[in-house]
């Protein structure tokens, strides 16, 4: 539905994207993630037609919109826009914000497209109120509602609940979705929230160095990440170094893979046997030394442990609480216990590491 194939963006002499390559299905909600200055809203702006391409190409519904030597008119291309500072007119009612792009249409299909729309976001006892009487969450609703009302091939939302207050956020980014979902809409929203990329979209794409660094679900990029930057930018976890020391072949091994060359891996918390398919992402010999990434749950509280690390620093989060360990004067390590596994600062317990698959990089 959306291809953005081999895309590079710039502005004069300065590189923003290069060779970026995304899709999406009908119905499908993506996400743009990445720091700041990334590139996240030039992107945005071009699929909307506000920024032109210098290769490569955008398409909606397989129709190219946007090349290297050309650029459909932004008002041509059926695209709806959502901007983080809503940008509702002051002096006009909810139902006229709503119906203000429907100004084409006769008065009376404007009228019922504007309040199918507010009713979908919940809005049917507000359309009388202005801007200034409506909560900050109320606002966004509107200008939602604005930019689906004219039933757009594609969404676009441009970092839509930065300015809420995190509560809020959650719950409207979620119940957005629904109405996404519901109207089967296609949508691509920009935000450096990773939490609200994790409950809104079905594929997360990273922004980084100019490049897409990758772009799957929200389980392929924590547990998967395909680099570096991007196992450290999404979600929790720390590095701690990895020696091969041994490749065997061991048909007595309980991993069941005897046909696969098995690599055995020293680390700072005891060593692993692994078939080398499980190492994910990079192919190592013995001797190299790599990072492996432990995310805190990857890290289990065992009593009976012999290996014990040192609390020195704690997180409450309610049922769980993120412990920072230390062992053997190593690096700091993250472990997520429940909660009633409750340790103080300077007290020890026992923890196991669950290897299941590995992600290591080179040093
Ligand atoms: N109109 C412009 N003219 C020149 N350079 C620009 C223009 N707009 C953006 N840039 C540059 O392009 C790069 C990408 O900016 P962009 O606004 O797309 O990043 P972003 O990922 O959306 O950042 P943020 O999360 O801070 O909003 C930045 O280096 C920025 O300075």
């Amino acid at each position: 539905m959306l291809d953005i194939n081999n895309l590079s963006l710039s502005f004069g002499t300065q590189k923003v994207l290069q060779k970026l390559t995304i899709s999406l299905q009908q119905g499908e909600i993506g996400c743009i993630l990445g720091p700041s200055g990334c590139g996240k809203t030039t992107l945005l702006r071009a699929i909307a037609g506000f920024k032109s391409v210098q290769a490569g190409s955008i398409s909606v519904n397989d129709i190219i919109v946007s090349d290297a030597g050309y650029k459909m008119p932004v008002a041509k291309r059926k695209i709806g826009v959502v901007f983080q500072d809503f940008a509702l007119f002051p002096h006009m009612n909810v139902l006229k914000n709503v119906a203000y792009g429907l100004s084409k249409l006769s008065k009376s299909e404007a009228l019922k497209l504007a309040q199918e729309a507010i009713e979908l976001v919940g809005l049917n006892d507000a359309k009388s109120k202005y801007p200034h009487e409506l909560s900050g969450g109320q606002q966004q609703r509107v200008a939602i509602a604005r930019a689906i009302a004219p039933k757009p091939d594609l969404l676009l939302l441009d970092e839509p609940f930065s300015s809420l207050d995190p509560d809020l956020r959650e719950r409207l980014s979620s119940e957005i979705r629904s109405i996404i979902k519901q109207q089967n809409i296609t949508a691509l929203l920009i935000t450096h929230d990773q939490t609200e990329a994790f409950a809104m979209a079905d594929k997360i794409g990273v922004l980084h160095h100019q490049q897409c660094q990758q772009w799957g679900t929200a389980y392929d990029l924590y547990h998967e990440p395909a680099t570096e930057f991007i196992a450290d930018f999404v979600g929790e976890g720390v590095f701690i170094p990895v020696q091969v020391v041994a490749y065997e072949n061991d048909s007595e091994s309980k991993i069941e893979a005897s046909d696969d060359k098995l690599l055995w891996l020293e680390t700072q918390l005891g060593r692993f046997l692994l078939p080398q398919e499980y190492i994910d992402n990079a192919a190592f010999k013995v001797g190299d030394i790599a990072k492996m990434l432990v995310r805190p749950d990857d890290l289990r509280h065992q009593d009976e442990s012999v290996l014990k690390a040192k609390v020195v620093g704690r997180s409450f989060r309610g049922a769980h609480i993120l412990y920072r360990l230390s062992l053997n004067q190593g690096e700091p390590l993250l472990c997520l216990a429940p909660s009633h596994h409750d340790h103080q600062i300077g007290e020890s317990f026992g923890i196991h590491l669950e290897v299941e698959h590995v992600i290591c990089f080179p040093y």
